[in-house]
């Protein structure tokens, strides 16, 4: 049950599509102001009296010669039918059943004036955004006013709509079939290029002197924010005015209204009545907005809330919650009635703390069931009022940094339409894992142990102990790389880590070591390793992969052009087989070019190749096992050989370290130290799980991979099979679009006309059930707009087909969109 208007707001999230709930809940900007409108109520502590006998609280209050049940009425949001298809006539018949206090109907109303009047028995006023051609307001407000509006309502500042950057990131257009019903033209679908063309942007003062020439309704302007302009609104001849920032979604960076209250009150000295919103969620919040200098307050968001979570019954939940806290926050303070509120109900507030506003869609968690029960407010689960509270722009730059985030915009659409054929994933396929082998594994490494003639004590703590910081297992995983791949290093040149991640952080931490280092990457790239050096704040030079990966001439002529700019190069970090994002394979003559180049350059190859032993046939030498001049360190990773749960990677790195005093080391000593300021040591117990399937194997990997190979084979062939069908060479041609045809790995790159953003990846869910990865998350330096990334590792042939099929409409339907924009 709905207890409080923070439940509703969870609720209303989970039905509302994301595009949708970022247009309501947003702000402008960075959404400071937004925040600052939940935290000032936050911060008002009241004062009661007490033992005064206050039974039954009177909440009716007069405003403009109308008494209403409650000091509330419901602020102008435009089109309440997205929140509900019953729009602001399920608005009206809501209020009406639990309140009479007037509704604001926006200019944008998707209902008519005269079915609303029709529809209930509260007042209706009308929200006036003045337009350029006047004639088109002066049409609106007859209307309004033949429908029986008593009051308009000014918006003041709104010359053009704030940027809003959740709309503009989601690519926000109003869905088909929701239009303004008052107003006659088009061109509605984008509010922000449609208030832009069509808004008066030069208004002034006498824009009240022409509302009174053309109207005899009360005027009240909206969005007042200051002492001066307030006593303006006095002279201009306003009959009232809404203290607002249009709840954080115009100017980011003004004050919250609940501050400026005071001195606009103090300002007005009782001329006019004033009315404010901006975050009053909670009936005490109307007591303090009341004590503070309000006569009234709108209520915004929460109303739509309402309406998306029960239609017209939500709202008046919604009401009825804040009628029963307004009664009993006046109850329990030793309130009577309206008129008795006064500034000495609350005292000076504490300092400010800043808030946490209900997060974008593009970059949230999911609310759980837990926090959706519990009252708190949205986008702040567990936020206590007045705890310490950190700003973002305190922390390591990299946390606003979109690459970190890229993933989790992926992994919202996902859980958001589970309906969906998901070609983004890359994890393995789950149908070769069988919880049994979990505990044959650890028990052979085990036996192993006891083998070789470890005693019981020592095969105990084997797993249960902390173990060396190199990890181990490293004989076991040199004799496999030797086995698998002739890569022959001693042990010692191998430290085990906590997947390839960590061998990539490791790697970048101990070679990269001033300001003027460079770590060049292909473009596209993993975002993997540009992420880690992100955190250890280190640059990042692209360059671009063709269809056989990273071109030698243009790897070199990136490394010249970064040595002239007093730049130091220090190694190029490769997918040289199936890569991820692109699916692209280095063949032999590049892979033996690559390390020509690295030692005649003198830098390193940081080689990741997790995907050659599931890969199906004979691959490529790696690099590793072409290297006669330890230019190479190879990360490697058991994630897709063994299972990903592991979390076992390691890192070759055989280049002898001199020090100072002429002592020789390896370089996997000195990642071995780092490591153990890292993660210590890999979980013992996922190495003796690893250890065991390379003991199963005898080392030979590829063999234990050998039907897993041959599954992922033929998953990628059927998707370019089924491809082919729903693209022949005609369709492809005329839809300009190509795709290329890995041997192996989890990954191809579709080539597409429009452009594959986040946006048009919503579409694909929403619309068509087809979900894949914008390439561009994969492009350091930007590009890949035109790109998509197919996985084709998690799903059964069913799927890829239909899935296939929806990318073949989406595909389309986006074609004939660019086609019409054109
Ligand atoms: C989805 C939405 C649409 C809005 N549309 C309008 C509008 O058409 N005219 C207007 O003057 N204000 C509009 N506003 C601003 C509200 O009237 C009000 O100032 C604000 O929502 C109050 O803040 P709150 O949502 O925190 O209660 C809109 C606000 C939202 C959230």
């Amino acid at each position: 049950m709905e207890l409080t208007l923070g439940d509703f707001a969870w609720l209303a999230r989970e039905r509302l599509d994301p595009g949708v709930w970022d247009f309501i809940e947003g702000g402008a900007g960075e959404e400071h102001t937004l925040a600052a409108n939940l935290e000032a109520f936050d911060r008002v502590r009241l004062r009661p009296s007490v033992l005064r006998g206050a039974v039954r609280p009177e909440t009716a209050t007069k405003i403009l010669g109308r008494t209403w049940d409650l000091p509330v009425a419901i602020a102008p949001l435009a089109y309440h039918n997205l929140a509900h298809p019953l729009g602001e006539l399920g608005t009206v018949q809501g209020v009406t059943a639990a309140a009479g206090v007037p509704i604001v109907v926006s200019t944008f109303a998707g209902r008519t004036f005269e079915e609303l009047a029709e529809a209930g028995g509260v007042p209706l006023w009308l929200q006036v955004y003045c337009m350029r051609d006047r004639s088109i307001t002066e049409g609106l407000i007859e209307r309004a006013a033949r429908a029986g509006v008593e009051a308009l309502v000014l918006t003041v500042d709104a010359p053009h709509l704030g940027r809003r950057a959740r709309d503009l990131r989601n690519g926000f257009r109003l869905p088909a079939g929701i239009v303004p019903a008052n107003l006659d033209g088009d061109g509605f679908a984008t509010p922000a290029e449609h208030a832009a063309a069509e808004f008066a942007p030069d208004l002034d003062w006498s824009v009240v002197g022409w509302l009174r020439s053309i109207s005899p309704l009360p005027i009240l302007l909206k969005g007042i924010l200051t002492d001066a302009d307030a006593v303006r609104a006095a002279d201009a001849g306003a009959d009232g005015i809404v203290v607002s920032n249009h709840g954080g979604r115009q100017l980011d960076g003004v004050p919250a209204t609940l501050e400026v209250l005071p001195e606009v009150a103090a300002a007005v000295g009782g001329r006019l009545p004033i009315l404010l919103d901006g975050g009053v969620r909670r009936g005490r919040d109307v007591l303090a907005a009341l004590a503070l200098g309000a006569d009234a307050v709108l209520l915004g968001r929460p109303v739509l809330h309402g309406l998306a979570v029960g239609g017209a019954e939500g709202v008046t939940r919604v009401l009825d919650i804040v009628r029963v806290e307004l009664t009993d926050a006046m109850s329990l303070a030793g309130i009577r009635a309206i008129a008795d509120v006064g500034p000495e109900l609350v005292r000076p507030a504490p300092p400010a703390v800043p808030r946490v506003v209900a997060p974008a869609v593009a970059s949230v968690v999911r609310p759980d069931a837990h926090s959706a029960g519990n009252g708190a407010q949205p986008g702040a689960p567990g936020a206590q009022p007045g705890g310490r509270v950190l700003r973002k722009e305190d922390l390591h730059s990299s946390v606003a940094d979109p690459v970190m985030d890229t993933m989790n915009f992926l992994n919202e659409v996902t859980l958001r339409y589970p309906e969906a054929v998901s070609f983004a994933p890359g994890r393995p396929t789950d149908g070769f894992f069988d919880t049994e082998q979990i505990f044959t594994y650890v028990r052979r490494y085990l036996e192993y142990l006891a083998e070789q003639g470890d005693s019981a004590a020592q095969v105990r703590d084997a797993v249960f102990q902390y173990g060396p910081a190199a990890g181990r297992i490293r004989e076991l995983v040199a004799h496999s790389l030797r086995a698998d791949e002739g890569i022959d290093v001693p042990p010692e040149s191998i430290v085990v880590t906590v997947g390839c991640q960590e061998a990539m952080f490791l790697a970048l931490r101990a070679l990269m070591s001033g300001p003027d280092d460079v770590l060049l990457v292909s473009s596209p790239c993993y975002v993997g390793i540009t992420g880690a050096a992100r955190l250890l704040d280190i640059e990042v030079t692209a360059v671009r992969e063709g269809e056989n990966g990273l071109s030698c001439a243009d790897l070199e002529a990136a490394i010249q052009a970064e040595r002239a700019r007093g730049r130091r190069p220090k190694a190029v970090y490769v997918i040289p087989d199936h890569s991820n994002p692109s699916g692209v394979t280095m063949p032999l003559r590049a892979r033996r070019e690559l390390l020509d180049l690295a030692g005649r350059l003198d830098i390193l190859v940081l080689e990741d190749s997790p995907y050659r032993l599931v890969s199906p046939g004979a691959q490529v030498p790696s690099l590793k096992s072409l290297d006669r001049a330890r230019r190479v360190i190879h990360l490697g990773s058991y994630a897709k050989t063994v299972f990903p749960g592991a979390r076992v990677g390691f890192a070759v790195a055989d280049q002898p370290v001199l020090d100072a005093g002429g002592g020789t080391g390896l370089l996997a000593d000195e990642l071995t130290k780092i490591k153990s300021m890292v993660t210590v040591n890999t979980s013992p117990l996922s190495q003796a799980a690893v250890a065991g399937a390379l003991l199963a194997s005898g080392g030979r990997i590829s063999e234990l991979n050998a039907e897993t190979a041959a599954y992922y084979g033929d998953a990628m062939r059927f998707t370019l099979r089924c491809l082919e069908e729903e693209f022949p060479a005609e369709r492809r041609a005329r839809l300009r679009m190509s795709w290329n045809s890995p041997g192996g790995g989890f990954f191809l790159a579709l080539q597409v006309p429009f452009r594959a953003d986040n946006a048009a990846l919503t579409r694909s869910a929403q619309r068509f059930g087809v979900i894949w990865t914008p390439m561009a998350y994969f492009y350091p330096e930007g590009g890949g707009h035109h790109t998509i990334r197919l996985s084709i590792s998690y799903l059964a042939h069913a799927e890829i087909q239909q899935g296939v099929s929806r990318l073949a409409d989406f595909i389309e339907a986006e074609s004939a969109e660019m086609r019409e924009q054109a």
